[in-house]
């Protein structure tokens, strides 16, 4: 009897252990969490999916006491009911960009003056040089007069300004290098008319903010400008609204709100393609309700032809004009396109009324006689220049600072 339970008894003792085993396995650790689900390719959508596309669970967290045959990955899990969740470190939140109070610009042709370099060449060297011959003969004349020319003075202004050097220097008689230089100076800045009225036209005017439009050809530097005059204006002391009604490229309104950004200036935009007219009509509108004193508005104004051109800068032009007049229409012109880019602007003059001319690139020319030339064949000021792309590289024009710059240190 007892030799008989003995089998009975390794049975259950057998059985009681496979049961036991079961369970540990089987149950789940404390503060451990239901697999997640992780999605499978096909199936959320209903498809049917042959088994090999069926992507596997990801694997999960194993209990200790089964050996993982790959190291088991950590999956984040947010905590069981009860316990504490571990502070979450938010994502450092984006910093507010950084307001810039440019200088005030006086004063910035003379610093940047050294960006003429190439323009001093010609005219510091090159003509103080030639003027400075013992004999001032036909053949110097001729070569004065070819050094103007190839500046882009344009030819005539480089005529009357020969005719007066060769006056003067002739009663003078004997010549010292300084009074060459005086002489030099005095005749390039009679040329570049210090009398014309240079000032922007900004500040509020019957209660409303003035209005600045910004015009001119592709690639001139137009946008740029814009941002760099927002900068000349926030450093005068002028609260402004930028206006990207270049809405034919994208990248335009997005520059534009970059340089808006960096001295508080808010950028009214639309969308790509949209009505360049109703984006100026906003801005003008944004300007009026800020209280800002100057709306400065960035026009796409592309030179396909001239009756789109005097279309599409009328159309902006009436509809500011219902907020009130347009104070001010810059033309933003290339300093290294030449004679070509002159006869663009002139295409500007006729459809738009060009108050102001934006020179840009005029560190990257030896032809710095443009200015001359913009002005005569404009008959507009010339009210800024860039000299490089910087932001702070665009500066208030001023003819007596910019020919001693042009004729460089004595
Ligand atoms: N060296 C130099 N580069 C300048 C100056 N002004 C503008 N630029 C550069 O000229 C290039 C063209 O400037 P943008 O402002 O994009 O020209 P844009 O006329 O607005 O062109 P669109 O928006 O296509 O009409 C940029 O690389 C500017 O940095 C300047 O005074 N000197």
């Amino acid at each position: 009897m007892k030799d008989a339970l003995v089998p009975v008894l390794v049975v259950i003792g057998l059985l009681l252990l496979a049961g036991l085993t079961l369970f540990l396995v089987r149950r789940p650790r404390r503060g451990a969490l239901p697999p997640t689900e992780q999605p499978r390719p096909g199936i959320e959508r209903g498809e049917q999916v042959p088994p090999s596309v069926i992507t596997a669970p990801a694997p999960e967290k194993a209990p200790e006491r089964v050996t993982p045959t790959k190291p088991a990955v950590p999956a984040p899990a947010p905590p069981a009911a009860g316990e504490t969740a571990p502070p979450v470190e938010a994502p450092p939140a984006p910093a507010a960009p950084e307001i810039e109070q440019p200088e005030p610009t006086a004063g910035r042709l003379v610093r940047l003056r050294a960006r003429l370099s190439r323009s001093q060449n010609v005219f510091g060297k090159g003509l103080l040089g030639l003027l400075s011959r013992d004999h001032l003969d036909d053949d110097a004349w001729d070569e004065v007069e070819e050094s103007l020319i190839s500046a882009d003075v344009g030819v005539q202004a480089t005529t009357e300004i020969v005719a007066k050097l060769r006056e003067r220097t002739r009663v003078l008689g004997t010549r010292t290098s300084s009074d060459l230089r005086t002489l030099l100076t005095e005749e390039l800045t009679e040329a570049l008319d210090p009398k014309l009225d240079r000032s922007l036209h900004t500040g509020v005017v019957d209660g409303r903010p003035s209005v600045i439009l910004v015009v001119g050809v592709n690639g001139a530097g137009k946008t740029t400008s814009c941002g760099k005059i927002a900068r000349v204006l926030v450093a005068d002391g002028h609260t402004v609204v930028l206006g990207a009604a270049d809405t034919f490229r994208a990248a335009a309104a997005e520059q534009l709100a970059t340089w808006g950004s960096r001295v508080g200036a808010q950028v009214v935009r639309g969308p790509e393609g949209g009505d360049p007219a109703a984006v100026a009509f906003d801005a003008v509108k944004k300007g009026i309700e800020a209280g800002v004193d100057t709306v400065l508005i960035d026009t796409a104004g592309r030179l396909q032809n001239k009756v789109g051109l005097m279309d599409e800068l009328g159309k902006i032009k009436r509809v500011v004009e219902k907020h009130g007049p347009v104070s001010e229409t810059l033309l933003v012109l290339d300093a290294t396109a030449g004679q070509n880019g002159l006869s663009q602007a002139r295409v500007f003059t006729e459809v738009a009324d060009v108050t102001g001319v934006v020179l840009t690139k005029l560190d990257g020319t030896a032809k710095g006689g443009i200015v001359i030339a913009v002005q005569r064949a404009l008959g507009i000021p010339v009210k800024l220049v860039g000299l490089g792309e910087g932001p702070d590289d665009l500066a208030p024009f001023d003819p007596q600072q910019f020919v001693a710059a042009l004729l460089g240190d004595e």
